[in-house]
């Protein structure tokens, strides 16, 4: 039995869906800090002086062994309607530093206020399977520029491609069975609750409770019905009955308010009559007590009392763990309703993604590559204009190489890269391998040269990801590390660099 509805799409055509939301452009969603460097290129003369960021993580979340990015589209959107409106620019005004006076030139407010994005842009398209240290963004252009993005994008980015992660895990547990996201009650207010069923549509599930995110993007919207509603009336029996004289096309009950199975009969019970009106009961929903237990009694009520095809939906505080808990006590679910531990990210609430300097041309046009140093070597971020090249057998990622463009238009067939943490670690890959760049031009000189790919191609894309994503860099428990390396002369590159720095500090 299918239960699902498609909403419609929004017909305010004129306004892409961060603009319905906060009306004024969001140049403003920034850290101030970021304005502050602004100032300072813009009084030293460097505002045009070209450079290049990277957007990426170092770690995969919830100890995992993959990530999904998503979030691009979102950022599109962003970066189309950036600009200062006269507001934003009077409130800058109004900034004041330590003795009280402007912190901002007018003249830079003026500079602001005409300030059109002209970078290139380019980025892994939603969905791809991405690992740490990978570029999931390369912003190149004027520096004050490509510093204004760095605190939007990753705010964008960082959240989405956390859901979209989780959102994938849970439903590599759910092994097939449908997914729909609950979150929104649990949310982080209003847009981390968008963003979210956004995110967890795209790493697998399959509706959303979330009606503003299917108005706005086009995700199946399903809804079952809540406790108060058997508790406004005098008996389970009668809430069932009215629901079902209400809704007769959307019947699935919620069973647990007083006792579970003898809800589960009395579903049963007004499944039949609501099948005499020409309707078919859609199924139960349990949201209390033992669900694997409850689920196996409930399947043998309803196949017994004639509804083999009513799901068994199940809700309460899931996730990846509990639901392949329940499957391997052989829960009889067939629909996860799934919201605070996805919607929050529960076990891992943010994705450390930064956006780092790779390369800045000196006064005579060259390129000079930056590294930001740490500690940690694993934390050395890399140099150049950075690009992935992704080796596949016809079914399976192999392994991701990155290089610097700069160093390479063209690679040759024949390559060998460095895993960055140990050196004596090599993974050669010769000319008979498929490969493919993992970064796709986004935008030239500020203009959208994309086509952007619909939720459903997104969602797509995704699948074929993961069937390619090794099974054991999938599991849950010490999985696999992916193979990620640096491309050998990017490597060299790095090293020497570091020693450099490393002398002279
Ligand atoms: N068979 C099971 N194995 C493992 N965990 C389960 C099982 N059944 C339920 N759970 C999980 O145990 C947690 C507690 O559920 P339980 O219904 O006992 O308490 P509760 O949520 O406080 O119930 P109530 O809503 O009635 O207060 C939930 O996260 C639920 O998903
Ligand atoms: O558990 P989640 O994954 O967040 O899924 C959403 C929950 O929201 C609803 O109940 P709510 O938590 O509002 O109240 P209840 O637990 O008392 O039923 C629903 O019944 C789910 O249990
Ligand atoms: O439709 C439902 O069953 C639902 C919606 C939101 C949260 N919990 C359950």
């Amino acid at each position: 039995m299918e239960w699902t509805r498609r909403g419609s799409r929004s017909t305010i055509d004129s306004m892409n869906h961060l603009e319905q939301l906060y009306r004024p452009s969001l140049a403003m969603l920034t850290d101030l800090y970021q304005l502050t460097m602004a100032y300072g290129y813009w009084k030293q003369d460097l505002a045009e002086r070209e450079s290049v960021f990277h957007l990426f993580f170092r770690k995969n979340p919830f100890e995992g062994g993959f990530s999904l990015a998503c979030g691009l589209q979102t950022a599109i959107e962003f970066l189309e309607g950036f600009h200062f409106h006269a507001d934003d620019l009077k409130y800058l005004a109004s900034l004041t530093g330590a003795d009280s006076k402007p912190l901002f030139d007018e003249a830079f407010l003026e500079y602001l206020g005409q300030l059109r994005l002209t970078c290139h842009i380019d980025a892994m398209p939603e969905g791809t399977a991405v690992y740490p240290h990978e570029p999931l963004v390369r912003v190149t252009g004027p520096i004050l520029q490509c510093q204004l993005l760095e605190t939007p994008l990753l705010n964008i980015i960082n959240f989405q491609t956390l859901i979209a992660t989780k959102a994938a895990r849970i439903c590599t547990a759910a092994e097939g069975d449908r997914v729909i996201e609950f979150g929104l009650r649990r949310a982080q207010g209003i847009d981390g609750s968008l963003s979210a069923s956004r995110a967890a549509y795209i790493g697998g599930c399959s509706a959303t409770s979330n009606v503003l995110a299917g108005k706005q993007f086009g995700i199946p919207v399903v809804g079952t019905h809540a406790h108060s509603w058997v508790m406004t009336f005098p008996s389970e029996r009668e809430a069932f009955e009215i629901y079902a004289q209400a809704m007769p096309n959307n019947c699935v009950f919620l069973v647990d308010t007083y006792d579970t199975l003898e809800g589960v009969r009395t579903a049963v019970e007004i499944g039949r009559t609501l099948r005499k009106s020409g309707h078919e009961m859609l199924g139960i929903r349990l949201d209390s007590g033992d669900l694997a237990w409850l689920s196996i009694e409930a399947r043998k009520i309803l196949d017994d009392g004639g509804f083999p095809d009513a799901s068994i939906v199940a809700s309460n505080d899931l996730d990846e763990r509990l639901i392949e808990s329940l499957k391997y006590q052989g829960a009889k679910i067939d629909t996860w309703g799934v919201g605070t531990k996805l919607v929050t990210a529960f076990d891992q609430p943010a994705l450390g993604g930064v956006y780092k300097l790779g390369a800045i041309r000196d006064e005579q046009g060259v390129w000079q590559y930056r590294i930001k140093l740490s500690e940690q070597s694993i934390k050395v971020s890399n140099p150049g204009i950075l690009q992935v090249r992704r080796f596949e057998k016809p079914s399976e990622h192999r392994g991701d190489m990155i290089y610097n463009i700069e160093m390479h238009q063209e690679l040759p067939t024949d390559v060998t890269m460095i895993d960055p943490a140990d050196s004596t670690r090599r993974k050669h890959f010769d000319a008979d391998s498929q490969s493919a760049d993992l970064l796709v031009p986004i935008f030239r000189d500020g203009a959208n040269v994309y086509s952007t790919p619909t939720l459903q191609e997104i969602r797509q894309h995704v699948t074929t990801q993961i069937q390619r994503t090794p099974k054991g860099v999938q599991r849950f428990d010490n999985p696999h590390s992916y193979p990620v390396g640096l491309e050998k002369s990017l490597y060299e590159t790095k090293a020497a660099m570091i020693l450099e720095a490393r002398n002279r500090s």
